[in-house]
């Protein structure tokens, strides 16, 4: 495909820097032929499903396709809210509040939410940064743990939509923060805040998204995250190894995934006497379908049947000051070196002539 001439504007001017704060991706209504759009481009992603690609493409569209949509429509529409689904109302959220934040340390820069699969897109986004300017940009995938299904996932939608540009942006790119110091801390702040309102959990369930459990043999750092930031948060909140338990939720498909599961767990602690959990999901950095209908609406009542007697949700950082904080500290030192405020007028025309008489003289 040849390449497209770049938009006169960005010849010689403006440099602006921008973000893309991407998420995993919703479907644009709760219903079920959005549903089949969205899962066949989250579930034909190889990094997400790695099963040859031919007998999966047989699998998804002979069967899958045909049930999941109308199935998960129905669960969609238990968390829709009047503005969308939660995962992308959220995200918008928190891409408003962190270019509020940064733009109070003094740094101009453009965050726009994207989303990985579904709307808005990566590259969709990635297109309207340029056109307002952006020639450096930051993508920042809402993953605290690295994983190839995720956080390289929107890497490749990044990388795939630069193969298509004459003059690529400056690119960087956030691997990961699960043991960012600010980032657990604003986790410790938000079961404090939670304890001192709805009371004192015996348990604390910290409920990750599954991943099939080979992808750890083959080298996925995934599930060591996700320990990892269990320990810092047990530690910081002073948790002996019985006050909590780590856990995966989400399975999909016939594979072996990562455990211990979340129900089983939650069912084995209530069969156990334990009659008051908490349960966090620190791997999200929004709410969306897999905490507001998996965990505090299906796990809730997994617990309760089994004899629990008090199901405490916490919710995700979503725009909580001290998760924006940790996300704006992030962001900033990702930003290092690059100039962050806006040029003058005169200091873009002065760039313009410099560029204009460096070509006359070549
Ligand atoms: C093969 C299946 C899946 C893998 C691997 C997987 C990894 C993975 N997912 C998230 C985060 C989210 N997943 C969400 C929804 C969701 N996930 C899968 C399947 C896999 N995920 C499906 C089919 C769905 C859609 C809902 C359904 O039909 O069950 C969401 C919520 C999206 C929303 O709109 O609210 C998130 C977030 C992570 C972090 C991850 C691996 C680390
Ligand atoms: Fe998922
Ligand atoms: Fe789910």
């Amino acid at each position: 495909m040849p390449l497209a001439p770049e938009p006169p504007h960005t010849h010689g001017q403006a440099e602006r820097v921008g973000i893309v704060l991407a998420n995993l991706g919703t479907p644009d209504a709760p219903t079920a032929p959005a549903l089949r759009r969205y899962l066949a481009e989250f579930l034909s992603d190889p990094r997400v499903v790695e099963i040859p690609p031919l007998v999966w493409k047989a699998i998804l569209h002979g069967i899958i396709l045909r049930t999941r949509p109308a199935k998960s429509a129905a669960k969609y529409a238990s968390v829709w809210t009047p503005e969308g689904s939660p995962l992308l109302v959220w995200t918008k959220k928190q891409a408003k509040l962190l270019q509020g934040h940064l733009g109070e340390r003094g740094a101009q820069v453009l965050v726009k939410p994207a989303m990985r699969y579904g709307n808005p897109s990566i590259p969709s986004v990635l297109e309207a940064l340029k056109a307002e300017g952006a020639t450096r940009i930051l993508i920042l995938p809402a993953y605290p743990q690295y994983s190839g299904a995720t956080t390289a996932s929107t890497f490749d939608a990044v990388t795939a939509w630069a193969r298509r540009q004459r003059r690529i942006p400056e690119l960087r790119f956030v691997h990961q923060y699960h043991d960012d110091p600010q980032h657990i801390d604003a986790l410790r702040h938000s079961v404090l805040a939670h304890w001192q309102r709805e009371g004192r959990g015996e348990i604390l369930v910290m409920s990750y998204h599954g991943m099939p459990e080979r992808t750890l043999h083959l080298g996925d750092p995934y599930h060591c995250q996700c320990m990892k930031t269990s320990r810092l948060l047990a530690e910081a909140l002073g948790l002996k190894p019985e006050q909590y338990r780590v856990t995966f939720q989400s399975r999909f498909g016939r594979a072996k995934w990562l455990e211990p599961a979340t129900e089983p767990t939650l069912k084995a602690l209530a069969h156990k006497g334990t009659r008051h959990v908490d349960v966090i999901c620190p791997g999200f950095a929004v709410d969306c379908l897999e905490t507001l209908e998996e965990i505090a609406q299906e796990g809730r009542e997994a617990f309760l049947k089994a004899g629990g007697q008090q199901f405490s949700y916490i919710p995700c950082l979503n725009d909580s000051a001290p998760g924006l904080r940790a996300l704006s500290d992030l962001a900033w030192r990702h930003l290092g070196g690059w100039p962050l405020t806006e040029p003058s007028a005169v200091e873009n025309e002065q760039s313009r002539q410099r560029a204009l008489a460096l070509g006359a003289k070549r």
